[in-house]
């Protein structure tokens, strides 16, 4: 259904119940505003992406910027963070969109919750305006919900975590929203609608608008979401700096720019997150055209790598260096249901993983199931005896470029490749049907954790280091047909009910386009946002 709402805006999207309690005019023409001052910028800085691949494809080697050189050499801080983000040592996260698992996260026990529109979720309309719902309950505390399959209901403990939310990537569009018949940014449709119903009622709680910032690759990026942060707190007549934006490190070429990202956000930043996943699929992305760059075996990329080691490492440094939080990430462990061994062991490496960043002087960490909760709050209460170890300088830190881009050792396997074409496809029939996060094989699997999957195959076929443990040669052909088999093997494990109803075939499809074009495609929810509405 078309409505026009003005000349120059139009809301393609149905404009239900839910859509009206929050496109209201004076959202909208907030949001339109954000549009007209930033969407120029947005659009150049994505630019500039690209020209940086085309430089990295030519040889350029990446470095430390010579041009903000004083910044990192400079004696500053952030601002002072407030109260409710100084003790943040467990952030359970999950998709915005599912109404009883924001309340479950809400009430885990959890310090923080992070609700995300990125990785977690699929970006439907119908999704995005019932997270936005649930965003606006939440800050309410009128959150409620009954499940209908058992008449189980929920609502809010007294204690409830503190909320931050995660907008979409600035390459990600919002289509359902035409302005002067472009689409608009999905970053500022939810940042932008988040802020505006929220800023004040969150103020009024003692809270305040906390924001998490997906996969940023340059300081000029943070400067385009500090500059969004004043002209909204100006907008809206907000104190300046109220607004406070942790940034997600998780492409290779943002953790070259850390110190120079926590300075363009100082008056908004609370600090910086290790977004491993993301990482990882950033690093195979930017340097899959360099010749002695091929990662081994998705399950071989551990935390305890050098180049993941050096990344953390240098993202503590830096972060308590300007009095800033270093926010760890997310093991891919959740429980496993009817299995005791392998349950155990999963809590063991999720424990693991949550003492390593703890040790290391990360100040909190992310969880991806109420479960974990206690898991990493144990790890965390164990070494982290006061609310953040921020004044743990870890000067002894020494991490050169070099170090940023190691490359791991490790074999490329059969193995490898049909768990990346089989979760690859798993996961986007998921994300297709609506579902951003989904539990596969035991593991959280995610919009980053499929990035990885697929862009692994995509450079195993084409770069000559591509070749199996048994010395083959990862080929497109041999993709294929291991794609197939995969294939099989999910219609006869879901059925052929759920196989012809689950999207799979389309998810394979897409899986297919993903891999068989040279020309390497950004992300994999660009072309899955053209099958969803
Ligand atoms: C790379 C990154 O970006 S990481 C961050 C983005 N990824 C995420 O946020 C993923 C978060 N995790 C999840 O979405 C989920 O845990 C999944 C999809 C992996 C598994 O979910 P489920 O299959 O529902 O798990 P399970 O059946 O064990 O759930 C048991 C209970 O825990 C709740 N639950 C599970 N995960 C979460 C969560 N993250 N937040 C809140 N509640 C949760 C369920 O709602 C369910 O509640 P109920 O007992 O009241 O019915
Ligand atoms: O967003 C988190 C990640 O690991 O990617
Ligand atoms: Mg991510």
């Amino acid at each position: 259904m078309e409505q026009a709402t003005s000349q120059k805006l139009k809301i393609v999207g149905d404009l239900t119940e839910q859509a009206k309690e929050i496109l209201t005019p004076e959202a909208l023409e907030f949001i339109v505003s954000l549009h007209d001052k930033f969407d120029g910028r947005r659009k150049d800085l994505l630019e500039k992406r690209n020209e940086k691949q085309k430089r990295l494809d030519e040889g350029e080697q990446l470095n430390f910027l010579r041009e903000t050189e004083e910044i990192r050499k400079g004696d500053w801080t952030i601002a002072p963070l407030p109260k409710d983000l100084q003790d943040r040592r467990v952030e359970i996260t999950g998709p915005a969109v599912d109404r009883k698992m924001v309340i479950n996260a809400l009430n885990s026990g959890a310090k923080m919750f992070m609700a995300c529109f990125e990785d977690a979720s699929t970006p439907t309309w119908e999704n995005m305006i019932a997270g936005q719902i649930n965003m606006r309950d939440s800050v309410r505390r009128t959150i409620a919900f009954t499940q209908e399959s058992n008449g189980k209901t929920y609502k809010l403990n007294e204690q409830t975590a503190v909320l931050l939310v995660r907008p979409r990537g600035l390459h990600l569009l919002e289509k359902n929203v035409l302005v002067n018949g472009e689409p608009m940014s999905g970053s500022f449709f939810d940042f932008g609608l988040y802020f505006f119903h929220n800023v004040k009622e969150l103020l009024a709680n003692g809270s305040g608008p906390y924001f998490y910032l997906p996969k940023l690759e340059s300081h000029l990026e943070a400067r385009l979401w500090n500059d969004v942060f004043v002209f909204a707190q100006d907008y809206l007549n907000i104190p300046q700096g109220t607004i406070k934006a942790t940034v997600l490190i998780e492409t290779i070429v943002a953790a070259f720019e850390m110190d120079e990202i926590l300075y363009e956000l100082r008056e908004h930043s609370a600090g910086l997150n290790c977004g491993r996943w993301d990482y990882i699929f950033s690093f195979i992305k930017r340097l899959r055209n360099q010749p002695d760059v091929v990662l081994p075996d998705r399950g071989q990329v551990t935390m305890t790598v050098p180049f993941m080691k050096a990344y953390t490492s240098l993202c503590i440094q830096t972060c308590h260096k300007r009095n800033a939080p270093a926010m760890g990430g997310m093991a891919a462990q959740i429980p496993v249901k009817n299995d005791e061994e392998a349950n155990k062991l999963a809590f063991a490496k999720v424990a693991e993983d949550k003492r390593r960043e703890a040790t290391d002087g990360h100040d909190g960490t992310w969880v991806a199931h109420p479960g974990l909760v206690p898991v990493a709050m144990e790890q965390f209460d164990a070494i982290m005896k006061t609310p953040n170890q921020i004044d743990k300088k870890r000067e002894d830190v020494k991490v050169t470029a070099d170090d940023l881009v190691a490359v791991p050792e490790g074999t490329i396997t059969e193995e490898g490749l049909r768990i990346n074409c089989s979760v690859g496809v798993q996961y986007i029939a998921s994300w297709l049907r609506g579902n951003g996060a989904a539990p596969i094989n035991n593991l959280m699997e995610d919009a980053a954790t499929a990035e990885i999957s697929r862009t692994q195959v995509w450079q195993w076929i084409r770069h000559e280091k591509g070749i199996l443990d048994d010395g083959r040669k990862v080929t497109l052909e041999l993709t294929l047909e291991v794609l197939d088999e995969e294939l099989a093997k999910i219609k006869e494990a879901v059925g052929e009910q759920a196989y012809n109803s689950g999207r799979y075939v389309e998810a394979a499809e897409l899986f297919k386009t993903l891999i068989e074009q040279d020309k390497f495609i950004e992300f994999l929810t660009l072309p899955g946002y053209e099958k969803i509405s």
